[in-house]
């Protein structure tokens, strides 16, 4: 017999997600099911999908619950389950403090990337810009060795490989409209560099401590931004222009553009990141069960 299915639509930066709240992880969300409720023709449309689920309610979490109530099951929208989304996790806090599950100020998430702390500021009463964005601590990045290379047609750059619980390939080029169309994942190299495949990003300067990106998302193709995407991007820039708050005891921080927006992220110097920028829920309506059941045959 058919169902709703309770959903929303948010967005960090133009990374858009649909959100489908389930405390008690009783819904059924293969991969087709998410592939089909981010199809932006036949489906809700999303670049991914925020399955809101009780820590304790998830095998996959259970472990964290003690530390952090909510899990980010987080999935990209060809219904692939990986470790982390930046942006994500801010429109899920965005959607805790939307239903009244929790309030301005600091919460924990669980992901599969582990615990992140999330700071929800305050909205200011004239709505500022800035107003009510979020901070979330994004833990440290790790560069590991080795030389990587990503090719777009003619040209091929140097890319810096930095994960950031997910895997980044970061290059920085003269001018953004040559990373071309990032429909398709820019071809890398040593093909075993990235066994999982990467998400690829593409950096210019705009100035001092600024700079400017474009991405192809693993698991999507190009999307408006990229959290996880932007703090790898501004731990490549500082180990570019020679800062490594670790050495210097000096907190290094880039404005990165992304082509929905701005987000504003620092590196400690013990190493952790903090990524602030907004989230906006746009939309809240149902699913029919019986469409997404025929969607997924
Ligand atoms: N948009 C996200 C990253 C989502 C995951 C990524 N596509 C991957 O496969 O690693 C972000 O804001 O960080």
């Amino acid at each position: 017999m058919s169902s709703r299915i309770a959903f929303l639509k948010g967005h960090g930066t133009e990374n858009d997600f649909v959100i489908v709240p389930d405390p008690d992880n009783v819904i059924d969300l293969p991969a087709a099911a998410v592939a089909a409720l981010c199809d932006r023709r036949a489906g809700i449309g999303g670049d991914g999908l925020l399955h809101v689920v009780r820590s304790a309610a998830h095998p996959e979490a259970r472990a964290m619950a003690a530390e952090a109530e909510w899990f980010m099951d987080y999935r990209n929208g060809d219904g692939s389950t990986v470790e982390m989304c930046g942006n994500g996790v801010r429109v899920f806090a965005r959607y805790l403090q939307h239903a009244g599950l929790v309030t301005e100020g600091d919460l924990a998430v669980a992901t599969r990337g582990g615990v992140k702390t999330v700071h929800i500021a305050k909205a200011t009463a004239d709505g500022g810009p800035a107003a009510g964005e979020i901070t979330v601590g994004m833990g440290r990045a790790v560069l590991p060795d080795g030389d990587v290379t990503v090719t777009v047609g003619e040209r091929t750059w140097p890319a810096r490989n930095v994960n950031m619980g997910n895997p980044h390939a970061v290059a920085f080029v003269e001018d953004l409209a040559h990373a071309g169309d990032l429909y398709t994942r820019p071809p890398f190299h040593p093909a075993s560099a990235y066994p999982h495949g990467v998400n690829v990003e593409f950096v210019a300067d705009r100035g001092p401590g600024h700079v400017a990106m474009r991405v192809h998302e693993r698991g999507v193709g190009e999307t408006r931004s990229c959290g996880t995407g932007a703090c790898a991007v501004a731990v490549a820039a500082a180990r570019r222009d020679g800062a490594d708050p670790a050495v210097t005891g000096t907190p290094a921080t880039y404005t990165v553009d992304v082509l929905g927006g701005r987000l504003l992220i620092t590196e400690r110097p013990d190493g952790e990141i903090e990524m602030t920028g907004p989230a906006v829920i746009v939309a809240e309506g149902e699913i029919d069960s019986d469409w997404l059941e025929n969607a997924v045959r």
